[in-house]
């Protein structure tokens, strides 16, 4: 985007094109690049010249992102991102808030990450991560998300219009089976992610059309089931994972969420029960695929105002007991390495 440099004393003139004409994040590129120039030793002052790139440089732009290859479902059976999508069997047990947080931490140990918000009626990731109302940049076809804390989001909550509160209109209930099986398609085509370490995907809760839809579109996909520590919470979790399992893909394990509140004595108050985790990991294993507790993240005051302020706080508490626990949650998935399941492997029959 930046078409010319030049430097006289200590000025620097700067020419920067933006994509288009309207572009939601110019200002923000705006300010960045002026920074940027200004931190450069010997520079006093920054010109920027903003202009908009001709449909020629826009075609090269989106050519040199997409690397030569053909527009078409990213992250297919040769990629090396590993995919994990974050299921629930019921809505509020905080799949979200971890779905967030998790990436945010994984982002802060050096990985390149990206999480696809696939939660449609409950889309609330921007919000968790301080970006509501951050919409893409669309460059012809393609779809550059909004970046939050070096993760690049895409949320269904970014294409649904908004009320004159600001609040995304009831629409989006409408969407049935082909509508939303074509957008996460879409989501997966169009929007530029480059080439991620990690992939996150915060699927709705229960057995929906959209798990059904990842299982196709993303069979290597691992499944990661959060379910709060109450036994009748578990049994339901299980039943979501299951539907994942049917559709080809792995359940890696299962985060208890909401575990025991430590009490200022030093003693723990089990709000919701606890071994629901435990239980629900045991009943998904099987020999073949043992399914473990990969997490218990306590309840935790700043992990829930951390989410309503826009704020993870594995940033902005890295000291809290959640943000501990999910901290070591990232640092776990961070070396695992990317599953065989849907790769091709070098040889042939004969
Ligand atoms: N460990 C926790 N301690 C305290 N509050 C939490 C915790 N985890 C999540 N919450 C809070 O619980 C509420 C529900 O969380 P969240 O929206 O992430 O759930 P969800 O499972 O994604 O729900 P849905 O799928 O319906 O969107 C939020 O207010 C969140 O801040």
């Amino acid at each position: 985007m930046i078409s010319g440099v030049s430097v006289a004393g200590a000025t620097a003139s700067i020419a920067l094109k933006l994509t288009i004409v309207g572009c939601p994040a110019a200002d923000t590129i705006e300010r960045d690049v002026r920074e940027a120039a200004a931190s450069v030793s010997g520079i006093s002052s920054v010109d920027v010249d903003v202009s908009i790139m001709t449909r020629a440089e826009r075609d090269a732009l989106t050519d040199k992102l997409r690397g030569g290859r053909a527009k078409t479902v990213q992250f297919g059976p040769d990629s090396l991102t590993r995919i994990y999508a974050v299921t629930s069997g019921k809505g509020g047990v905080g799949k979200s808030t971890l779905t967030a947080n998790l990436g945010v931490a994984l982002a802060a140990t050096g990985l390149r990450v990206g999480i696809v918000d696939a939660d449609v009626f409950g889309f609330s990731i921007p919000g968790i991560l301080g970006i509501a109302g951050a919409t893409p940049t669309q460059v012809n076809d393609m779809i550059l998300p909004p970046l939050a804390h070096d993760v690049k989001v895409i949320s269904i909550g970014m294409f649904v219009p908004s009320t004159s509160s600001g609040q995304a209109a009831d629409r989006v209930v409408s969407w049935r089976g082909p509508m939303l099986h074509r957008t996460i398609q879409q989501f997966l085509t169009d929007v530029y992610f480059g080439d991620l370490d990690v992939l996150l995907l915060d699927l709705p809760p229960g057995t929906g059309d959209i798990a059904i839809s990842i299982g196709q579109l993303l069979p290597q996909a691992e499944i990661i089931v959060v379910t709060t520590p109450q036994p009748a919470a578990a049994e339901v979790a299980e039943r979501s994972a299951l539907v994942a399992r049917q559709t080809g893909q792995k359940v890696i394990g299962v985060i208890e969420n909401m575990a025991g509140l430590a009490q200022p004595d030093g003693s723990v108050l089990d709000i919701f029960g606890s071994g629901g985790g435990a239980d629900a990991a045991s009943r998904l294993s099987t020999a073949e695929e043992p399914v473990s507790v990969l997490a218990a993240i306590p309840i935790s005051i700043a992990l829930r105002e951390g989410g309503d302020a826009g704020l993870p706080i594995v940033i902005s508490h890295p000291d809290d007991p959640a943000a501990r626990a999910i901290s070591a949650l990232a640092g776990q998935l961070a070396v695992r390495g990317r599953g065989l399941a849907g790769r091709k492997l070098g040889f042939t029959v004969t």
